[in-house]
């Protein structure tokens, strides 16, 4: 185990590794001994066609599923046999596909039940949740990075789309991740709404790693640092932008001349 605290981690460092992952459904090999580092300071993009396996290497690293073979490491600790929610409260932050947010609830109290799920104490139950300090400082935090400030009150149903998927970022934020898995945060976005979402993941880079898997290219292009590019649950690239956007072989598999 390592002795280092999070709070010591240099910018650049790895925060979470995947080792040789491998995912086995039956017959099929979903995810197919699949290495990545995250570091601190880096989006880093996982593509593919659709089935390639890139939300059950998210599921992998989040700790939702057990990989068939393969491990995971969160700050320098072996994590594999650890719970999602475990791997949570160390520090892995995700965000879903599908909306998660508490449609009846305010902006505000939506980020104030994921900050308080960061900090459970089942033994002040008696407690008003309202009184609960740590987590409305947590919640405000959030939702101010998440650009959601002047929305706090709002019930969340009536947000629009682009501002539900920044109120999930919020929501992931408040629990005081350093790693990110976003699983396509641009999904159903207009124009404006992803560029508000691709300046938001700019400006959590810098004390984030953060893991995009997206299917808009352009965007997945001019945001990421690095890009690793799955087929039938294998890695067959993971380089720069650049060095992907040239590769003879993700050409031929994937991008068909983007
Ligand atoms: N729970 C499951 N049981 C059986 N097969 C599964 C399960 N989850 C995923 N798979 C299969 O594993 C493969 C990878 O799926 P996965 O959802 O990870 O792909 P993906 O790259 O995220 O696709 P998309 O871009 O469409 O979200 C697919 O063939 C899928 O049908």
């Amino acid at each position: 185990m390592s002795a280092m605290t999070k709070d010591e981690t240099l910018p650049g460092d790895v925060l979470l590794r995947g080792l040789k992952l491998t995912r086995r459904w039956g017959g099929l090999v979903a995810v197919d001994g699949v290495s990545l580092d995250l570091r601190r300071g880096e989006v880093h993009a996982v593509i593919g066609t659709n089935g390639a396996g890139k939300s059950t290497l998210i599921n992998l690293l989040s700790g939702e599923i057990p990989p068939s073979d393969g491990g995971v490491e969160l700050l320098g600790e072996d994590v594999t046999r650890w719970s999602q929610p475990r791997r949570a409260r160390a520090g892995l932050g995700r965000s879903y596909q599908r909306n998660t947010i508490y449609p009846t609830f305010s902006v505000f109290e939506n980020c104030r039940l994921a900050a308080q799920a960061r900090t459970p104490r089942p033994w002040a139950w008696w407690q008003s949740a309202q009184s609960c300090q740590p987590s409305r400082e947590a919640a405000l935090a959030a939702a101010g990075q998440a650009g959601l400030s002047g929305l706090l009150e709002r019930t969340a149903g009536l947000l629009s789309h682009g501002q539900k998927r920044q109120l999930e970022i919020a929501m992931c934020l408040a629990t005081g991740p350093q790693v990110l898995l976003l699983d396509e945060p641009l999904a159903g976005m207009g124009a404006e709404e992803t560029e508000r979402m691709l300046a938001l993941l700019a400006a959590l880079r810098a004390s984030h790693a953060i893991l995009l898997v997206e299917h808009d290219m352009d965007a997945v292009f001019r945001i990421a640092d690095r890009i690793t590019v799955m087929v039938n649950g294998a890695v067959i690239a993971s380089d720069t932008p650049d060095a992907v956007r040239a590769d003879a072989g993700v050409q031929a598999a994937y991008l068909g001349g983007h």
